[in-house]
């Protein structure tokens, strides 16, 4: 006999949540509590009046794996598969990644011949580091950080130039900080079970959860995407649930609803807001860590701390548009290792992967140019004080030197992305698992579930399973 369930925060996650909330009779009312004025968190598109579209957040999102099927089947489900702007691993934007080393623009290797050859900015042919990783002895370290788990298995140059690239290219982070067992699961499971790299990815590295494909995913696995986008935006996703949601006389959907505080009461939960207070039998969090952190009560104290240890890193997020055809190279964007530049760490062609999002008729560029994150503040100090005119020309000087592109942006949007992407550092996992959090709340028997991008995986997918997850759990079922 359930019950009443308040999903706080209505992000990708909460919203995930809550959509598959509805898809149980079990549940009788579910209550949705977003903060700001808008539902959907990072997944944030300009669609400025002209028709060109402009993303702010992510930008792609990957079909693959079972969490990739898991989004696309909801994708169908809402009707939106024939707003999908699909890329295929053929395309150039998929074929053509780049590295900004030594004030030079690289094609990162890929394919056979890119594995034997010596390609710069690398001093070996890949396929020389890989064949030898077969033969490091796996470690017996519980965790460790993704740059030295490189270093160790592939060498240290991979690991400065390729390793430490790809982490600011997904957590804005630091590769000498982040946790290899939390952020690269994969990597670190081929160790664990395969002894390797080359064997794990050979043989597998361990099972992943049945998805099956509905008819989009199918399409997706013949058609052999690489990534995709929206024909609005990424945000037609968050909107899309949202209208699906407000069809159903079960949900009540709450935004300018900040939640204050949240009390174990003897039903379940009494959740205050700045004016007033609702109660729910169960909680699903969707909050950043730190927000939950601050609304649980003192009773709460080590789930508190872990919260708040959960560290967050803030990025500045520069679309610009340029008149004609301005890029040197086609490709899906470059990335620049923190050696070269520390707080510069890349840029998004977007105009390649999804020319579908340019101005109509326009012959137009747009660039996304992204900096800070693990190297915010020392590059730019306090994120309060930190003045818009300033990384626009920060993020146009690049534009400049990586790309030669000496014309003005004729259209800019600079956003200040405080706190986006959470970091999973060394002991992540012991911090969310079996020993800490989610151990404290079975002890405590506190009907929470915590989810969202904080937790078990920052990806767009990843949130989305969260959510469907910690409901499947809840109620005792599959979906
Ligand atoms: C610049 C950028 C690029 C990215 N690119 C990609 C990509 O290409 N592919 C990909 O898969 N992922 C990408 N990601 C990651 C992905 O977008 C995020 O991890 C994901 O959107 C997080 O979703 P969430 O619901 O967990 O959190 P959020 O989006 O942060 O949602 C949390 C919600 O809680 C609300 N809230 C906060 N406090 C309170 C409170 N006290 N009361 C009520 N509500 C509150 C907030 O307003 C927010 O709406 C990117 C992220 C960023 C920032
Ligand atoms: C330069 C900064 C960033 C760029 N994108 C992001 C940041 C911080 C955020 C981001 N990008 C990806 C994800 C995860 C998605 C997933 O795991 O499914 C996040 C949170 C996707 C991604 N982007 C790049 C890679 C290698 C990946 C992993 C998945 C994949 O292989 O597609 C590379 C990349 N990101 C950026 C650029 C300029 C770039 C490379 C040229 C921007």
């Amino acid at each position: 006999p359930m019950k009443t369930v308040a999903v706080l925060g209505g992000g990708i996650g909460g919203l995930a949540a809550s959509y598959y909330l509805c898809k149980s009779p079990q549940v009788t009312k579910v209550i949705v509590l977003e903060s700001s004025s808008r539902f959907g968190g990072w997944l944030w598109s300009t669609r400025r009046s002209d028709g060109a579209v402009f993303e702010h957040g992510p930008r792609g999102i990957r079909p693959t794996g079972a969490v990739g099927r898991n989004t696309l089947n909801m994708v169908d489900d809402l009707g939106l598969a024939g707003d999908v702007l699909p890329v295929t691993y053929s395309h150039v934007a998929s074929k053509n990644r780049y590295l900004y080393v030594n004030k030079q623009l690289h094609r990162m290797p890929s394919g056979i011949s890119g594995l034997l050859r010596t390609v710069p900015p690398f001093s070996r042919p890949i396929l020389w580091s890989v064949g030898m990783e077969i033969l490091v002895k796996k470690s017996k370290e519980d965790d460790e950080s993704i740059h030295s788990f490189v270093s160790r298995r592939l060498g240290k140059e991979l690991a400065d130039i390729a390793v430490d690239s790809l982490c600011r290219g997904v957590f804005a982070g630091d590769c000498r900080k982040l946790s290899v067992r939390s952020c690269f699961p994969v990597l670190y499971n081929a160790e664990q079970r395969r002894g390797s790299l080359a064997l794990g990815m050979l043989l597998g590295s361990g099972p992943s959860p049945v998805v099956p494909a509905r008819p989009l995913a199918q399409r997706s696995a013949k058609e052999s995407w690489a990534q995709w986008s929206l024909r609005r935006g990424v945000e037609s996703l968050p909107e899309s649930i949202t209208g699906f949601l407000q069809k159903s006389s079960r949900v009540e959907l709450h935004r300018h609803a900040v939640v204050k505080q949240i009390c174990p009461s003897a039903s379940g939960w009494k959740i205050h807001l700045e004016d007033g207070a609702v109660s729910a039998d169960h909680i699903i969090s969707a909050l950043p860590a730190k927000a939950l952190s601050s609304t649980l009560p003192s009773s709460c104290q080590p789930l508190i701390q872990e919260l708040q240890d959960i560290a967050t890193v803030t990025v500045a997020v520069v679309n610009l548009e340029y008149d004609g055809s301005i890029l040197p190279v086609m490709g899906f964007g470059h990335l620049v290792p923190s050696s070269e530049d520390r707080s510069l760490l890349g840029i998004v062609y977007d105009s390649v992967p999804f020319p579908e999002h340019n101005k109509p008729n326009g012959h137009t560029t747009r660039l996304t140019v992204m900096m800070g994150g693990a190297w915010f503040q020392e590059d730019f100090g306090d994120p309060e004080t930190v003045k818009e005119e300033h990384l626009l020309q920060r993020a146009t000087e690049a534009v400049q030197t990586h790309l030669g592109v000496t014309s003005v942006p004729s259209w800019s949007w600079v956003a200040l992305e405080r706190d986006c992407i959470p970091q999973y550092y060394l002991g992540h996992h012991r911090r969310v698992g079996e020993y800490s959090m989610r151990t404290f709340i079975k002890k405590k028997n506190l009907s929470l579930s915590l989810i969202g991008s904080s937790y078990d995986g920052v990806s767009v997918n990843d949130v989305i399973f969260s959510g469907r997850t910690a409901v499947e759990e809840l109620l005792g079922v599959s979906l």
